[in-house]
């Protein structure tokens, strides 16, 4: 179901700090012309934790458009640590959405016993296919190659987004034996090369805002066993990410998007701070 790069769209803010609807959509449908399969709306890209809700609705609103236009799959993200409120949210995602990205309940720890038990909850009454944010860096929950498997077993259980900070044991044991129809989509822009040469089916990846067309081709060419050019492909990417990556995520990639003509400022909002001319240089450099 989730095959390809989908790409976890930032949220443009106008000069007066309002969200830039129209550029949503301009974005949105540059990144599917050049080859991405689907939308994320409302990820940590893009900046979902300070959008209010009226905003949220907006930022689906614009996607959902787009991708009815051009047919193709938005998930949106839903981020909650408890398993009530993320029910609800999910119930209330509004028509036009495909999927929902679903973050590992964060901060709690409630061990993978809670975790096995949060997302069959979930599954058991969500509107639309699930994809588990495998984020263990962020959240504090270890997840094993078991749990997802046993979790990725559920009919409603589309895949997951893993990014566990590299190639870890888990991630080798889940892709030597994945459940029928589970995807694993690469969550860690810089080793998203490496998980596709394992078998993942493609990645949810902020750097594929940049240089959309060959994160297409990286996918395709590791699915087709062409592996010389698939390497080529992945470590001139891995490049690319790992400038993107030097400052927290979005604000460098806003910064980019903005010295490219793509976005009407590279403002971000607090906590968040705009990343330094030198280093938006530093990437843009990567890929020009
Ligand atoms: O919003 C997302 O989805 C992503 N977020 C990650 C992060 O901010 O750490 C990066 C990844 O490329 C996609």
């Amino acid at each position: 179901m989730m095959r390809g790069i989908h790409v976890p769209l930032v949220t443009p803010f106008d000069a007066a700090g309002e969200v830039a609807v129209e550029s949503v959509e301009k974005l949105a449908h540059r990144v599917l012309d050049d080859g991405a399969a689907g939308l994320v709306a409302l990820g940590t890209t893009g900046e979902v934790a300070a959008l209010d809700p009226a905003e949220r609705a907006r930022v689906i609103e614009a996607c959902a458009r787009v991708c009815a236009e051009r047919q193709a799959l938005l998930t949106v993200g839903v981020t909650g640590n408890d398993t009530r409120s993320t029910a609800r949210a999910l119930r209330e995602l509004p028509e036009g959405v495909g999927a929902a990205l679903v973050t590992v309940p964060y901060f709690l720890r409630p061990g993978e016993h809670g975790v096995v038990a949060h997302f069959e909850a979930l599954a058991d009454e969500t509107p639309v296919p699930l994809v588990i944010y495998h984020i263990p860096y962020r959240t504090g929950q270890a997840v094993g190659a078991a749990t997802l498997r046993r979790l990725g077993a559920h009919p409603m259980v589309a895949g997951v987004k893993y990014a566990a900070g590299g190639i870890d044991q888990d991630a080798v044991d889940l892709l030597a034996d994945p459940p029928a129809g589970f995807d694993v989509l690469g969550g860690d822009d810089v080793f998203v090369s490496p998980l596709l040469a394992m078998g993942a089916s493609g990645g949810i990846l902020a750097s594929a805002h940049l240089s959309t067309r060959s994160f297409a081709d990286l996918v395709d060419a590791w699915h087709a066993g062409d592996v010389a050019r698939a390497r080529e492909l992945g470590h001139r990417l891995s490049r690319l990410s790992a400038a993107l990556f030097t400052a927290p995520n979005p604000t460098l990639l806003k910064g980019v998007l903005h010295a490219e003509g793509l976005i009407p400022t590279p403002a971000v909002r607090l906590p968040l701070v705009e990343a330094d001319p030198a280093t938006v240089t530093a990437v843009r450099e990567c890929f020009t």
